[in-house]
């Protein structure tokens, strides 16, 4: 049995280059943020026959009785088998949590619950969580293209694999060097892609497997069961990105599926534009390659990070306010820029042009951004993926919920603050 407190975490993400052609099995490039979500399984009420939900980021609390939930759909080999790429989500399960879900109204609360019970429900028994309470806090802005979705499902899908004994404890402390996926990480990612799919209909399964395996990634999905090829790229070239928050509200599920129709309903263009996104991520990826950019790899870059914005724009997944971080970024000329992750709104990165940013450009450019409303951030590339970190009997349900920002979970519960983390 395992011992409660615990804390799970995973780290969100950019994506440099290709986001939406990924999910049409074209390579893309992304990195760990060193922004990430936090998850604590606790026993910190006295009801051993209810399930406490604590997701204050999203001003959600919610309780359902243990009994209550479907764990007959299960038998004890369905739960111990690591899920294929391409497996949809079991219909039954779907079916028998909508009624536990039917009370939920906000589309951005019932996507986190819909996740959290598909996962717990197929990952644990019932005596495996009884009483518990799961607290959610996160450092990374929700549903604003840096990967929040996939952050949460990847500790959810680490916490009950943990909790169902289906991985052990990690080992690894944030300065080992890896050379190979355990096998833990890789049940962990497989089921992280079951819970993306429970807030998206059709993710790639970037997001989840640089959540899941941190550091710096080309992914391509494959066809039908064949699982995604994930290449790390260890050497990332320093990169100056600024990452640009334009805090309009968007959801990747449907972005997704705009993107979709526009793919049904014009399959020659948009073929051929998915497959500009192709070379220009392959293109990217040499260029990436090399430790350090000398000026004409950096300018390489930097067009092409102007040319996938365009063809993103011609997806129709920019918006006004995208278009504004760009707009102003060139009037300034200070560096290319491109929408990250879904787009709709979300952020944008900036790949800053070191030569020409002088510093007081960088301050008029953040005055503007500022006005409007839009939040920058400082944050590095390459982090650690997930990670687990045990013997915090002083950390309760209450007083993550009472951390009022980024500074204060990080210095509460951060892995770049408690050295005792651990990495699977
Ligand atoms: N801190 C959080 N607490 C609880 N749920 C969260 C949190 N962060 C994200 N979520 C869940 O993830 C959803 C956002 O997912 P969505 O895929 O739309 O955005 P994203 O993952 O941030 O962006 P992208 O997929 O483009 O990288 C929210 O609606 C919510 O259900
Ligand atoms: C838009 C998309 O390409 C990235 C979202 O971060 C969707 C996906 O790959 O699952
Ligand atoms: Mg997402």
């Amino acid at each position: 049995m395992v011992s409660v407190p615990f804390l799970t975490s995973a780290p969100g993400k950019v994506i440099i280059f290709g986001e939406h052609s990924a999910v049409y099995h074209k390579p893309a490039i992304a990195a760990a943020l060193s922004l990430r979500t936090y998850l604590l399984a606790s026993r910190d009420n006295g009801d051993t026959d209810t399930l406490f939900l604590e997701f204050p980021d999203i001003q959600f609390s919610y309780k359902w009785a243990t009994s209550d939930l479907p764990w007959q759909l299960f038998g004890e080999h369905s739960r111990k088998r690591q899920p294929a790429a391409d497996e949809e989500l079991d219909p039954e399960l779907v079916d028998a949590l909508s009624s536990l879900l039917s009370k939920i109204d906000s589309p951005i609360q019932y996507s986190a619950a819909f996740m959290f019970l598909y996962l717990l429900v197929s990952l644990c028994r019932e005596n495996d969580v009884a009483g518990l309470t799961f607290t959610v806090r996160s450092t990374l802005p929700v549903g604003a293209g840096l990967g929040s979705s996939a952050s949460v499902s990847v500790c959810f899908a680490s916490a009950f694999c943990y909790l169902g004994g289906h991985i052990q404890e990690p080992t690894l402390r944030a300065d080992d060097v890896t050379v190979k996926d355990s096998e833990q990480c890789l049940f962990i990612d497989a089921w992280a892609l079951m819970g993306e799919k429970c807030s998206h209909g059709n993710p790639s399964g970037i997001d989840n497997a640089v959540a899941t395996h941190g550091g710096a990634v080309m992914f391509q999905r494959m066809e039908s069961s064949v699982p995604s090829i994930r290449t790390s790229m260890r050497n990332l070239p320093p990169l100056n990105l600024l990452l640009t928050n334009t805090k309009t509200p968007r959801s990747t599920a449907a972005l997704v599926a705009n993107v979709s129709k526009i793919v049904t309903e014009f399959p020659k263009p948009s073929g051929l534009i998915l497959e500009t996104m192709e070379a220009i991520a392959r293109e990217a990826y040499t260029l990436m390659l090399r430790p350090f950019l000398d000026k004409q790899s950096k300018n390489r870059l930097m067009e092409l990070i102007r040319l996938n914005h365009g063809l993103l724009v011609s997806l129709g997944v920019s918006h006004p306010n995208l278009e504004r971080v760009k707009l102003w970024s060139d009037e300034l000329q200070i560096g290319q820029t491109k929408l990250t992750g879904a787009g709709g709104g979300g952020c944008a990165i900036t790949l800053i042009d070191d030569d020409a940013a002088t510093p007081e450009k960088l301050r008029q450019l953040e005055e503007k951004y500022n006005e409007a409303g839009f939040e920058t951030f400082k944050t590095t590339l390459g982090g650690k993926g997930v990670g687990l970190l045990t013997e915090i009997a002083t950390i309760t349900s209450e007083k993550l919920c009472r951390l009022h920002n980024r500074d204060e979970i990080e210095a509460a519960v951060g892995c770049s603050a408690l050295p005792q983390w651990r990495y699977w």
